[in-house]
């Protein structure tokens, strides 16, 4: 990757909280961490804890409550809005559109960029997703599995600058969630792009450079050590 395209999304003391009528919720505050492009990162904990929530305002989707979301590439700062072109999201309920077939929900990011070859290289992504035997079929006739391998292929097909992806192999069997998690990390490793995985998967987890960890209403950044000994608990309590 070139030092040219190098972009950087930083987290300022950020914080988020719901208020509603009804209800108060405040999920993390005074968060301070950087996402830069080639590197990957983990965000775990309980169900409910503010995961997702930090997903979409790192990625420029929602606005944070407190602190501010910069982005710049090669050091000038841009508008939190030129995110958006650069983000393959994954979300956890897809958001295929349905009246589109499978090869056409994969295409659509490349024909709105104007790409000549949208449906040959929509193609080769179903194909390595394992889904070249389901072009034809509309969300609706696809499985749940199916249909979060096509989320997938269409959040990958234009080479995103950053991926984010909330739970992207939670409807997936062993071998297909190995399939997928090799195919993001090929994209961060050799593509360049920055990988932001929500995952309740250790395994998954383990394989990210960074880990950002929710824990009794806080977000903690978790130091390599700290891995390295969950790692080793894991494995002892595995074999005791
Ligand atoms: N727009 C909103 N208005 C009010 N409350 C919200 C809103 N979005 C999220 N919340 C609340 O914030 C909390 C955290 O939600 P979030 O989806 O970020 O959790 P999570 O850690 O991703 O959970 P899971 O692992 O179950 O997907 C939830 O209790 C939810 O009810």
């Amino acid at each position: 990757m070139s030092s040219h395209s190098h972009s950087l999304i930083e987290l300022h003391q950020v914080g988020q909280s719901f208020v509603t009528h009804q209800h108060s919720v405040s999920l993390f505050a005074d968060l301070t961490f950087s996402i830069e492009q080639g590197h990957s990162y983990a965000i775990t904990g309980p169900s409910g804890s503010g995961k997702s929530s930090l997903l979409m305002l790192a990625s420029g989707l929602e606005q944070p409550t407190a602190g501010e979301v910069v982005y710049s590439n090669q050091g000038h700062i841009q508008p939190i809005s030129h995110i958006r072109s650069e983000i393959g999201f994954i979300f956890q309920q897809f958001h295929l559109l349905p009246e589109f077939d499978a090869l056409n929900n994969v295409a659509l990011p490349l024909k709105l960029r104007g790409h000549k070859q949208a449906l040959a290289i929509a193609k080769e992504w179903l194909d390595k997703v394992g889904l070249g035997h389901r072009l034809k079929h509309k969300p609706a006739e696809l499985s749940g599995g199916e249909q979060q391998r096509v989320a997938i292929a269409r959040a990958l097909v234009f080479n995103p600058k950053f991926i984010f992806a909330d739970e992207p192999t939670g409807n997936l069997d062993a071998n297909s969630a190995g399939e997928i998690a090799d195919l993001l990390f090929e994209c961060c490793r050799d593509k360049g792009a920055g990988l932001v995985l929500v995952t309740h998967s250790d395994s998954l987890a383990q394989q990210t450079q960074h880990q950002l960890r929710f824990n009794a209403g806080k977000c903690e950044r978790v130091s390599a050590q700290q891995r390295a000994e969950h790692t080793v608990e894991r494995g002892s309590k595995r074999y005791a």
